[in-house]
This record gives C-alpha cells, sequence and structure tokens, in this order.
C-alpha cells in the first residue's frame, strides 16, 4: 500500500463516521540519535487512543499510526458479522447501526487498550480475544482449537489452564480462574503470536523439523479438546503435534507425561522439565509463573547428552550443540554475574537473536518462566528455551567477530546442566552506557530532557505491565535496560523477578546472593534492609533511575554524596529548579516508605500528562 493512503483511509473513516469526534494525530515526540531516529505518532479517535505507529520519519510514524488504528477499527467491526470491515464498508443507514457502531467503537477501545503495546495489559480483562483469533482462522482458513491444559488448585480457588493450538501449532498455556478466562487469555497469547506472524510461525514451523532419524519430539499431555463455543466448529486433532509446547505448571513432574511415538515406543525427553527438575530441585512455589518444556529438542540434544565434550576445541566442532547446530555466533555481547549473552543468527531463520546461557538453577528457570509469560514491547522479548549438557565454550571475547574464538577446556561441573534462552536481540547499548555518554558530553545537551522523559515512560509502561502481571522485577537499574533494534527501550534481566506475595527461603538466599554482590545502589531501603517489600521496590529504583537520567553526575567522591543524598531524597538543589515537574514526581517515588510510593500505573498517567504539557509548550514556542 502507498504511502500515506492509511491516513487517507483513516481520515474518510473518519469523515463519513462523524460522531466519532475529531480525528487527531498526537506527536509523541523521537529518539535515538539523528542518523537512527525514530518517530513516534498516534491517533486519537473519539478520545480514544489507538496502538503507536512508529517509523523513520514523522511521515512514516503517521502513516503507520493510522494503519494500526484503522486494523483494530476493522478487527472490532468485524466482530458482530464477520467479513464486514467498518472501513470500507461503513454505510449507517438507521439508529440501529449507528448504536452497533458505536458498540464496535467501544469493544475497539477496550481492544486498543489490551492490544497497545503500552497500556496495561490485564489477563483478568475479557477482551474477545477469541473472537479475534476466530475471526484470523476464518479469514486464513485455519483450524483451531482450545485445549484444557488441566486444571489446579483447591475447589474453591481452582485455576483453568488452557491453550489454543492453530493449524497444529501450540500457542503458550494461559491460566484463568474459570474456563472462559483462561481461554480468553490463551487467545490472547495466540493473538500477541499471530501479530508476529512471520517469526512466530517460521520458527515454530523450524522447531518442529529439528527432530532427527524418525525420533518425535516429547509432547505434553495430549489433552482432550474441550468444548468451546467458540471453536467447536473448528476443532482439530492435535495430540500428535511436532509444534513446541509450552508447560505452565507448578507440578513439572505431572505435567509431563510421556508420549506414545509414532512407533509405539514411550519417549521421555532428556530435557523435559522433569529432567531439569529432577536435577535442579527447582522450587515450583518461588516463581509461580509459568515454566514450560520447549518440546522441540530432539535426537540431536539426546545425543548431547551422551556427548559432554560439545564445543571444547576448535578440532572438536560442537556438532551435538543444538546451540552450535543451529546457529553461527557472531559475538559475545557479554557476559553477567551467571552466564554469558551472545549474538547469534539462526541459520534457517536467517534472523540473529541474543542467546544466553546459563547454569540451568532457580535464577534461570525462574527467569525464563516469567519472560515466557510476559510479551510487552518495553521488555526485551522471549522466544524460546532449551537445556544442554554443557556450556558453549567457545572464548569469544567481548565484542568480537565471529570466527575468531579460541578453544577453551570446560571447567564446569559435569552434573551441571544449561539453559540457553533465546531472545530478541537488542543493541549493545544498554542505558548505562547511554547515561555515561551524555555525562561525558562536554556541551550541555538539549535533548537530554526530552529523551530522559521519552525513557522513563517507557520504563514504566513495561514495569507497570511487570506489576500487573503480578511479578515484581527488583533488579531494574541502567545495565538491564537495553535499546531494541528500532531504539525501543528494553527492560531485560530477569533473573531477579519474584512473584508479588513471594517470600520463601529460596527467594530471600537469592536476595542475600544480589546483596552480597553489591548491587544495592538501585534497591529500595527495605530491599536491602531484608524486610517485607512488595513491588514498590521497583518504583524506588525507577526514581533512582529517572533522576540519573537527567542528573549529570560526576564520578568519584561527589558521585557517591549525590547519590546517598537522593535516595535519602534530598535531591541537588539546582535539580529542583531545572527539572521542577521531575522533582515532584521522582520525590514521590523516593519516598521512604513502600506505601507512599505511587503505583506504576499511576506514574504511567503522572508522566502522561507532563510530557503532554511539554508537547504543547513546544507547540506554542514554535508559533
Ligand atoms: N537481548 C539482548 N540483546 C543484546 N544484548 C544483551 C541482551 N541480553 C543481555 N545482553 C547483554 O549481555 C550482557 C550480559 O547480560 P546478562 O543479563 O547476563 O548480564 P547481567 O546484567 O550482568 O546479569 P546478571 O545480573 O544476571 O549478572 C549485558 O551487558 C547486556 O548488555
Amino acid at each position: 500500500m502507498e504511502s500515506g493512503s492509511d491516513v487517507a483511509r483513516l481520515n474518510e473513516y473518519a469523515q463519513k463516521k462523524k460522531s466519532l469526534g475529531l480525528l487527531k494525530y498526537e506527536d509523541l515526540g523521537s529518539f535515538g540519535p539523528d542518523h537512527i531516529k525514530t518517530f513516534t505518532q498516534r491517533v486519537v479517535l473519539n478520545d480514544k487512543v489507538y496502538p503507536e505507529g512508529v517509523g523513520k520519519t514523522k511521515k512514516e510514524a503517521k502513516n503507520n499510526a493510522a494503519k494500526n488504528a484503522l486494523r483494530d477499527l476493522e478487527e472490532a467491526a468485524r466482530q458482530p458479522s464477520v467479513g464486514t470491515t467498518a472501513v470500507e464498508n461503513y454505510n449507517p443507514t438507521s439508529a440501529q447501526q449507528e448504536k452497533e457502531l458505536n458498540q464496535n467503537d467501544s469493544d475497539i477501545c477496550n481492544q486498543t487498550r489490551s492490544l497497545s503495546v503500552n497500556s496495561q495489559d490485564n489477563s483478568s480483562e475479557q477482551n474477545n480475544f477469541i473472537g479475534l483469533v476466530n475471526h484470523y482462522c476464518q479469514k486464513k482458513n485455519r483450524c483451531h482449537t482450545f485445549i484444557e491444559d488441566r486444571r489446579w488448585g483447591p475447589a474453591h480457588e481452582p485455576q483453568f489452564f488452557y491453550r489454543l493450538i492453530i493449524d497444529n501449532k501450540e500457542y503458550p498455556v494461559a491460566k484463568g480462574k474459570n474456563a472462559k478466562e483462561a481461554k480468553q487469555n490463551a487467545a490472547r497469547h495466540a493473538w500477541f503470536a499471530l501479530q508476529e506472524q512471520s517469526d512466530w510461525d517460521s520458527k515454530m514451523s523450524v522447531r518442529s523439523t529439528v527432530s532427527e532419524g524418525g525420533a518425535p519430539p516429547v509432547l505434553s499431555t495430549p489433552s482432550t479438546p474441550v468444548d468451546s463455543h467458540e471453536a467447536s466448529s473448528q476443532r482439530t486433532s492435535t495430540s500428535k503435534s511436532n509444534s513446541i509446547t509450552f508447560e505452565d505448571s507448578p507440578n513439572p513432574s505431572q505435567a509431563q507425561i510421556p508420549l506414545e511415538p509414532d512407533n509405539g515406543t514411550p519417549t521421555r525427553l532428556s530435557n523435559s522439565l522433569e529432567s531439569i527438575t529432577s536435577s535442579q530441585s527447582m522450587s515450583s512455589g518461588t516463581s509461580g509463573s509459568g515454566l514450560f518444556t520447549d518440546s522441540s529438542n530432539s535426537s540431536k540434544d539426546q545425543h548431547a547428552v551422551k556427548d559432554k565434550n560439545m564445543g571444547n576445541t576448535e578440532n572438536e566442532t560442537p556438532t551435538h550443540s543444538r546451540f552450535t547446530s543451529e546457529f553461527d555466533i557472531i559475538d559475545c555481547l557479554g557476559r553477567g554475574a551467571y552466564g554469558c549473552v551472545y549474538a547469534a543468527r539462526h541459520k534457517l531463520l536467517n534472523k540473529c537473536f541474543a542467546v544466553k546461557i546459563v547454569r540451568s538453577d532457580e535464577k534461570a528457570l525462574r527467569e525464563v518462566g516469567t519472560l515466557s509469560d510476559l510479551l510487552h514491547s518495553n521488555i526485551v522479548r522471549y522466544y524460546t528455551f532449551w537445556m544442554e549438557d554443557s556450556r558453549y565454550q567457545g572464548h569469544i571475547t567481548v565484542g568480537s567477530s565471529a570466527g575468531s574464538f579460541s578453544s577453551s577446556q570446560s571447567i564446569d561441573d559435569p552434573s551441571a546442566k544449561y539453559l540457553y534462552i533465546e531472545m530478541e536481540l537488542c543493541q549493545t547499548k544498554t542505558l548505562k552506557k547511554w547515561i555515561n555518554e551524555k555525562n561525558t558530553q562536554s556541551q550541555p545537551d538539549t535533548k537530554r530532557r526530552q529523551e530522559s522523559q521519552t525513557i522513563a515512560q517507557q520504563i514504566v509502561n513495561g514495569v507497570e505491565y511487570i506489576h500487573c502481571k503480578g511479578h515484581i522485577h527488583r533488579d531494574l537499574k541502567p545495565d538491564n535496560i537495553l535499546f531494541g533494534v528500532d531504539g525501543v527501550v528494553k527492560i531485560g534481566d530477569f533473573g531477579l523477578v519474584t512473584k508479588d506475595d513471594d517470600d520463601d527461603d529460596d527467594d530471600i538466599a537469592l536476595m542475600e546472593r544480589t546483596r552480597q554482590r553489591g548491587t544495592y545502589t538501585y534497591m529500595a531501603p527495605e530491599q536491602i534492609t531484608g524486610k517485607n517489600y512488595d513491588r514498590k521496590v521497583d518504583i524506588f529504583a525507577l526514581g533512582l533511575i529517572y533522576f540519573e537520567l537527567l542528573w549529570k553526575l560526576s564520578t568519584g567522591h561527589e558521585r557517591v554524596v549525590v547519590w546517598n543524598d537522593a535516595r535519602s531524597l534530598k535531591l541537588p538543589e539546582q535539580f529542583s529548579v531545572t527539572f521542577a515537574e521531575e522533582n515532584k514526581i521522582i520525590r514521590l517515588m523516593l519516598r521512604e516508605k513502600p506505601e507512599d510510593r505511587p503505583e506504576a500505573c499511576e506514574l504511567k498517567a503522572e508522566l502522561k500528562k507532563w510530557a503532554q504539557t511539554q508537547h504543547l509548550h513546544k507547540e506554542r514556542a514554535t508559533y
């Protein structure tokens, strides 16, 4: 479609449907250095905000914003009568139609609220994702069905787990307080995945072909398809699907049931969650978030179990490692306390990913479990994970290019297992580097304030999403905040993530380890003292980050003094003068008592208000 045509289509639609009120485009500013700057715009129609459009120019961003709005309007309008698009076929002839369309608009609003990457994703919200998926499948001639994965919990408080399967592809398991809610949530997972169709589908199909020598990938329990109003006409047989399987089980050993492969021999996957838990003493209650198995591992990986020498020397080509056989390793992006992160190109997909390799323990399992639960534009996108018996040992020095790695003998514990976590590849520049660059610029940076605000807003959006999913990040700091290739802020490193209501022993041990590593710079006071704490620790860290984004901190002793003062709510006098509005917000975030700190959603609203005020000032200044 020709550039700009979505803007024209949306204009036409808004004109025809005058009752919708004024069609507005909001300019949300630009981000990034000049040569890779991205612009963001969004549509507001009848006071409803539609998903943001991002582009390399304002025009492109505007057109993408119009495209997103049209997509939502069309999707919503299709719900009551499949095949009709509100945009193309709008022709109100009666008050009833007008009423229906208004109803559609309210549906659209609901969907937008939920689909918008920046909005709160409340899993209990009953948006019609089932309807969206239903319609999508009809349009694309795909079969889909909901599968009840399991039920869990006491009779008075049961939890239902459902997954959606579309054309033999399984999407992540979702839970709900009842079957309907679980199905809606499963449809939501699938819907988001479908938004990224090319990625998801191709990856899924690649995974399903990994199996060699006829060895079937191990699947999870082939549950009985349940009757679904939404899916009854679309049911398909799925029990032998070769696609990836996610498990979201607080009781992993029960979740893994060996399947009868085609030859009738029961098979059990070496890296099933059961084997993970048997060797790793996984605590089922710690994260409470979705643990899942990746059934894509095949005979290749089972082979790797027997061969513990993979990847150790240049001569011994690590052919038995899924990592080295499926990926070209490009670069070592960094080493954390627990593992390494590599940039790697998937050979079949010809697409680059970040693959984090960590020893499999609670922290790592917690990280993948949580990441699999999160899908938000301001959170590093997780794709999949698998287990290997060895850690990739090609020692590439950080930042070096492919092929230059040398051999090194493994000093790993032979009984250890390693998690390979495949994620979205971000820029190598972290927020820490961004801050350092700003602080070392000799000229005053006139854009710093505006950019800081955009960054802070994006972090808050991500944190709001994490909190509304019932998690606490607990390790927010500029080092753990990355930029996507398009410049969008991405929260990463979920190694310390926990459930908001968690306070078990493993958790305390994990925090103790973190404290010992001295990363308490951004920790809330109650987190340092080891008291009971909740999601408000993330708000405290965010307050410090926002302060650091804006304020040029010197190095050495002075920095320590300013930092400690800031932690005790004594912000530099000049700061409160120069950044009066931000000062107010930050002071709320840094309050000593967690209950006095704002919730992420309140902060989001506050920052948005502040951004709009600034925007108005800027506009006035240009006239
Ligand atoms: N998805 C990604 N894309 C690009 N770079 C990444 C990605 N994930 C991590 N990195 C980089 O790899 C480095 C190591 O990341 P990792 O999360 O393991 O380390 P860390 O933050 O020190 O973790 P930990 O706190 O667990 O020690 C970081 O410096 C980070 O910049």
